[in-house]
């Protein structure tokens, strides 16, 4: 054995058939990466699902693929850095799929880079999509909930380094320490009202849509990100999709206010004895495009 077993194939169901029937999921960023595979596992189960995200041609690329799997979608674009952008885009959900009973936070920027090299406003950008975004969005869910009287679930993507921190992600792993933080409060707050609030952990997934820096785009690459992890093996996306309909499920109603980490165990690795340190600027060298920032 040279690691943890690989998951059943895309496709395989793991919650009864129909688990979400008549519900309306919202997926910020549902029309790329991790954030499809999430959309389509909702619809796989009965959701209609609602793809929120800034560009038409990811909208298309969603909704191509939940519609796939028979089941009803729309996009809605909006920018999760404007809170009244967020409350458009939710009234144009509710006119065309209903109230919304499942919101995931899964819309994030990021790009590797040494702390002091962040400009004020590469900070902000990746900082507001990702902890200012997920606060608008989840409130602007919890008062349209709490309004109609309905529950609801919120589930908030976070990363493994939100505990950690790592090179070259200040403004991002701060900004998801803030996100799983936030996870527990809104958590306490919100469960009288039967809103549970959820997070997922994902540790390494590379895929096509992430850019260039943080994806492995030979079979050398990959091979040589899954030796960097204990299950010998990086992420399948759709692994995500299984974790995060289980997380706002009626099988998790007892469940709110943790994080739960999927990673295969990379983020535990750490001992005394570490393979040699590289300093952040080795790890992320700038791309050869990149722009001159001094
Ligand atoms: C397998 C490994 C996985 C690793 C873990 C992955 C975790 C993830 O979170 S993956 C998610 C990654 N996905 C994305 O980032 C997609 C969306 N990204 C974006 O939209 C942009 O990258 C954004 C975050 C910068 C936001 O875009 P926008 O608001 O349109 O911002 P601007 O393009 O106007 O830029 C604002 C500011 O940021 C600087 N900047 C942008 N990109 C970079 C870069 N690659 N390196 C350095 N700085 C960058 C940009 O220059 C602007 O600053 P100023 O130049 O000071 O104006
Ligand atoms: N891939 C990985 O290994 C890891 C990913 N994660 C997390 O998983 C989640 C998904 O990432 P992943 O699929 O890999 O990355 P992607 O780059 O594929 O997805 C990011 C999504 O966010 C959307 N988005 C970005 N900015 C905004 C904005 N301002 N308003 C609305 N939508 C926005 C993008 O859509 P659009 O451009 O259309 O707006 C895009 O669909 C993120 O939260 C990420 O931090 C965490 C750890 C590891």
């Amino acid at each position: 054995m040279s690691g943890l077993p690989v998951p059943p194939p895309l496709g395989t169901a793991m919650l009864p058939a129909g688990t979400f029937a008549g519900q309306v999921v919202a997926v910020t960023g549902g029309g790329t990466g991790l954030g499809k595979a999430i959309a389509v596992e909702f619809a796989r189960l009965g959701a209609a699902v609602a793809v929120l995200s800034r560009k038409p041609e990811h909208h298309a690329k969603g909704v191509a693929a939940i519609e796939v799997v028979g089941a009803k979608a729309g996009a809605f674009a909006v920018d999760v850095r404007d809170p009244e952008a967020i409350a458009v885009a939710f009234d144009e959900v509710e006119a065309a799929l209903g109230p919304v009973d499942v919101l995931v936070n899964n819309a994030a920027g990021n790009f590797p880079q040494p702390a002091e090299d962040i400009s004020p406003r590469g900070w902000r950008a990746v900082t507001d999509i990702v902890l200012d975004g997920t606060f608008f969005a989840s409130t602007e869910f919890a008062r349209r909930a709490r309004a109609g009287g309905r529950p609801g679930a919120v589930l908030n993507i976070a990363a493994t380094y939100a505990w950690t921190g790592g090179p070259g992600t200040a403004h991002s792993a701060a900004a998801k320490a803030g996100v799983v933080n936030l996870t527990q409060s809104l958590a306490v707050e919100w469960a009288p009202d039967g809103i549970r609030v959820n997070g997922l952990a994902p540790g390494l997934f590379p895929h096509e849509d992430v850019p260039p820096q943080m994806r492995a785009d030979t079979p050398e690459g990959l091979a040589s990100l899954a030796r960097t992890v204990p299950a010998g093996r990086v992420g399948s996306p759709h692994e995500l999709g299984w974790a995060a309909t289980f997380l706002c499920s009626p099988y998790a109603a007892y469940l709110t206010g943790h994080t739960l980490v999927l990673d295969g165990g990379n983020w535990l690795r750490r001992g005394l004895r570490m393979p040699d340190f590289l300093p952040v600027r080795e790890q992320f060298p700038p791309p050869p495009d990149a722009k001159d920032r001094s």
